[in-house]
């Protein structure tokens, strides 16, 4: 009788420590499936970032002082951070994707792979000189202290012109450099030229552009880059509608060939009958530019009561 109540035991606990090892992995299962995005927490990046996946249709809540969140319809999770730490973060795997300027990725200089170009916070970075220095060209830089955040990139470019110049790495407020007496010249993130502007300084040489861009882990689980699979169908369809516009526009039934041809649209216009006989609506896409660049022979070839209107997400 005991040794059966013993084998029952044995069975029920062997029964039990089995279903606990599956709800584990089931557990770390999920874990795993919900990719991690680092983004800057506060800064030039941030609302761009941000917006990008709200308009992606991804929820969460990125409340004041909050440091990560959960989208609550998406399999993912935001961690906010310096820019500066994510290249290291993706690298080790702590973050799946994160999105940082290529002046920072490349001055990182981490093991990351390139996902995707994401075409806002565009900067370039500019060696600057006080405004009434006279420059002599990149030569005239040997021996020169230059000060800046980003002493990589920047030796790179004066090692490519054989020029040797003393780089201060300083990691922030570089332009006030030059009227400290810290250093002769600046190398620094540059967009509208105000900064420098204020700051008595001039533009010589551009050494790079940058814009933002989404870098990823390297060794990231098949699950998790089907994830960014997704992230990145939606952001095309998003990127694409930006740059179109969605026209209505009225004419003559006699004009609806030579007004095709201008409106040419994912496939073809859409030809409605207006309850005025002989007259049609036409609607198409097109691309922003292009619609500015054929309205004058739109309305030459007759086209009247011109709509255009945003669209939101464009799927092909
Ligand atoms: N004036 C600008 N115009 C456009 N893009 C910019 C500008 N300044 C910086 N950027 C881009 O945005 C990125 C972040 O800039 P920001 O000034 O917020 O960085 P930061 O001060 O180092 O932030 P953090 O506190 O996260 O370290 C830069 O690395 C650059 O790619
Ligand atoms: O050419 P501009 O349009 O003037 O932009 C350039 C400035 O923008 C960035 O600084 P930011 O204003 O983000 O402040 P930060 O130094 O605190 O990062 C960058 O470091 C430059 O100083
Ligand atoms: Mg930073």
């Amino acid at each position: 009788m005991l040794k059966l109540f013993t084998i029952a035991s044995a069975i029920v606990y062997s029964l039990l420590f089995t279903v606990n090892c599956s709800l584990l992995i089931c557990k770390l299962k999920k874990v795993d499936t919900i990719l991690r995005i680092a983004v800057q927490k506060s800064g030039r990046l941030s609302e761009d970032s941000l917006n990008l996946f709200k308009e992606c249709g991804i929820k969460f809540d990125n409340g004041a002082g909050k440091l990560k969140a959960t989208s609550s319809n998406f399999p993912a999770e935001f961690l906010f951070l310096r820019d500066d730490d994510i290249p290291g973060y993706v690298e080790d795997g702590v973050a799946d994707i994160g999105i940082v300027g290529q002046n920072v990725h490349v001055e990182s200089h981490k093991n990351v792979s390139e996902v995707k170009l994401l075409g806002f916070s565009k900067c370039r970075l500019s060696i600057a000189i006080p405004r009434e220095d006279v420059y002599g060209g990149v030569q005239s830089l040997e021996g020169k202290d230059i000060a800046t955040s980003y002493p990589i990139i920047l030796g790179n470019f004066l090692k490519e012109h054989g020029v040797t110049s003393h780089i201060h790495e300083i990691s922030g407020s570089v332009e006030i450099a030059p009227s400290i007496g810290l250093a002769h010249a600046v190398c620094d993130i540059v967009s509208s030229g105000g900064t420098l502007l204020s700051n008595g300084l001039k533009e010589v040489e551009v050494i790079f552009r940058s814009e933002a861009i989404m870098i990823g882990c390297p060794d990231m689980s098949a699950e998790k880059q089907e994830i960014v699979k997704q992230i990145l169908f939606r952001i095309d369809a998003v990127q694409r509608a930006k740059n179109s516009k969605y026209v209505v526009l009225n004419t003559k039934n006699e004009n609806i060939e030579a007004i095709s041809k201008l409106l040419p649209g994912m496939q073809s216009p859409s030809i409605n009958p207006l309850a005025q006989s002989g007259w049609s609506a036409l609607s198409s896409v097109i691309n922003e530019n292009d619609f500015w660049q054929n309205i004058e022979k739109l309305r030459e070839a007759g086209a009247e009561g011109i709509l255009v209107m945003p669209i939101e997400k464009m799927i092909y």
